[in-house]
Parts: structure tokens; C-alpha cells; sequence
């Protein structure tokens, strides 16, 4: 027999939180954000919280561009922002721009990071590059139907403490992991859990004076800007689509841009 306390907890009940708003986004509490390399199931998982149909199918590079859905959990009303797959943050492929422009300058109040569990250490770069920029950030073990098969064991509570943010395992296709997933969002979203990611330390006294320097001279130019320490650090390595879009003006264009919150 149920007592009322188990009958919360039980994930039938969970499930009755989720309310897919399809393309509804008006009055939005929180923007998350799904990021990650491609064809790890971001649309799949998507669509599971929207109800929208972001195509998907088994190969990589099928999102081009961003799309956007609603859902509410537990009375909190959220804007999901679906984008390309990105192998890294400085890759320069238009598609890619996309996505490295919304996790840098968009402001979600959540990234969520999927993550293949079979190519877990390929995508473990581009986490680590994630992490460097937001300390708000969830990580999705997906495709672990896929690592059973092959008889992976991954070893989530470990990756959680040392990447220093929620890690939650799920297969997106079948549906499953859903909801702990929209839990560890909301605690995340809500402050009540505090990720501390791992940060670089091994950077010279005479790089991080540069940095220092260059951004403080940025954040001149472009007050509101983002992550401007990235944007030094791009400049210093020569990175021309940054150094372009710091000489043209275009990245307050960006950052603006990224911030239209319906
Ligand atoms: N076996 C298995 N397949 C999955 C799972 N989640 C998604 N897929 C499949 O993986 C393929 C890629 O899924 P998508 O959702 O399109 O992936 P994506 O990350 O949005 O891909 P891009 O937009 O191309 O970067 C599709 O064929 C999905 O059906 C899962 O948990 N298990
Ligand atoms: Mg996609």
C-alpha cells in the first residue's frame, strides 16, 4: 500500500509535472539551452519535453539551426533552445556558430550537455570547454541503452563530483531518465544545487596578465557582453572569426541577438 509521502516521490507522479507547451513561450521563468556534439539525441531529447518534432535520425548534423519549445515542470515555465551539434568551441562550420554563439552569449539560466555514453571520452571536450564558460550546467549520459548493450559501465556518481555538476543517465529514444533529468534542471535552475565545475589553474602569470588586459579593454567597447575573457583569449590565439566579429562590431550584434527572450 501507498502512503500519500510515497505516492510524491513515485516517478507516475513526477511524470504528471511535465506539461509539453509545444511552441508556447510566453512568460518563461528559465531558458535552457541543449548542447553537445552531434547526433548524441539533443532533438530526441528535446522533443520528449516539448512535444514539438525537431527531426532526428542517425547521423550527424541534422539540427542547422536553433529551434525553440516550451514545457512547465513543477509550475516553473521553461524555453528549451534545441541546437546544432558542436564538436568544440572553436570550431568555425556555420551550424557550429550557432551553437557556440547561444551557449557564449545566450545567458541560459541551464546548459544541458549531451553526451553519448558509447564516446564518452570524445565528448568529454567539449564539457570541459562548456564548463569553462557557465558553472549552471547538467549532464546527460545518453544513448545508455546503446553502452548496456556493449556492456559499458560508466561510472555516473564519479563523473558528477569530479565534473562538479549533476550527471543523470538516460535513453532519450526510449523515453527513459526524462524525468530525473527535468529534476536535476530545475535544482540547478532554482540554486539548490550549487555546481562547482573544475576550472584551469595552470595558466601563466604572464597569459592571465594578457587576458586581464585585453578584457578589460573589451568590456570597454562592449559593456554587456558575455564571457569576455573567452573572447580574450580567442583574440590572443588569432582566432579570425573572433577577431572579425571584435573588429566589425558584430559581437555586440551577437550577444544581443542571442538575448531575445519571448
Ligand atoms: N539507441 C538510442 N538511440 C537514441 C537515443 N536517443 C536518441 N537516439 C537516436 O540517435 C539518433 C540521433 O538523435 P538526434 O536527437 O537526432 O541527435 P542530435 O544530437 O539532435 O543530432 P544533431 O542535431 O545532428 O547534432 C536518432 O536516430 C535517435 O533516434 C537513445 O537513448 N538510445
Ligand atoms: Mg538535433
Amino acid at each position: 500500500m501507498h502512503t500519500k509521502d510515497n505516492c510524491a516521490t513515485c516517478p507516475a507522479h513526477n511524470k504528471a509535472n511535465l506539461v509539453k507547451l509545444g511552441i508556447n513561450l510566453e512568460n518563461v521563468d528559465f531558458v535552457i539551452t541543449m548542447a553537445g556534439n552531434p547526433n548524441t539525441g539533443k532533438s530526441t531529447v528535446f522533443n520528449n519535453l516539448t512535444g514539438l518534432r525537431q527531426h532526428t535520425g542517425n547521423w550527424p548534423g541534422k539540427t542547422v539551426s536553433r529551434a525553440e519549445g516550451g514545457f512547465i515542470f513543477n509550475d516553473k515555465r521553461y524555453k528549451v533552445v534545441d541546437l546544432p551539434g558542436t564538436y568544440s568551441l572553436l570550431s568555425t562550420s556555420t551550424d557550429e556558430e550557432v551553437a557556440r554563439d547561444f551557449i557564449l552569449f545566450g545567458q541560459p539560466d541551464v546548459t544541458v550537455i549531451v553526451v553519448d555514453a558509447t564516446r564518452l571520452e570524445r565528448n568529454l571536450n567539449l564539457v570541459l570547454q562548456i564548463l569553462e564558460l557557465t558553472d549552471r550546467a547538467v549532464m546527460c549520459v545518453n544513448l545508455m541503452d546503446e553502452a548496456k548493450r556493449n556492456n559499458l559501465e560508466i561510472d555516473i556518481r564519479t563523473l558528477s563530483k569530479e565534473l562538479g555538476i549533476p550527471v543523470i543517465p538516460a535513453s532519450a529514444r526510449r523515453k527513459e531518465g526524462m524525468n530525473e533529468l527535468l529534476q536535476a534542471i530545475e535544482e540547478v535552475a532554482t540554486g539548490k544545487y550549487l555546481c562547482r565545475p573544475p576550472k584551469i589553474k595552470s595558466r601563466s602569470k604572464k597569459l592571465k596578465h594578457a587576458i586581464e588586459t585585453l578584457s578589460v579593454k573589451i568590456k570597454e567597447s562592449y559593456p554587456r557582453l558575455q564571457n569576455v575573457k573567452w573572447v580574450a583569449m580567442r583574440l590572443l590565439e588569432g582566432d579570425n572569426s573572433i577577431i572579425e566579429a571584435v573588429r566589425s562590431g558584430e559581437i555586440g550584434n551577437l550577444h544581443e541577438k542571442q538575448l531575445k527572450r519571448e
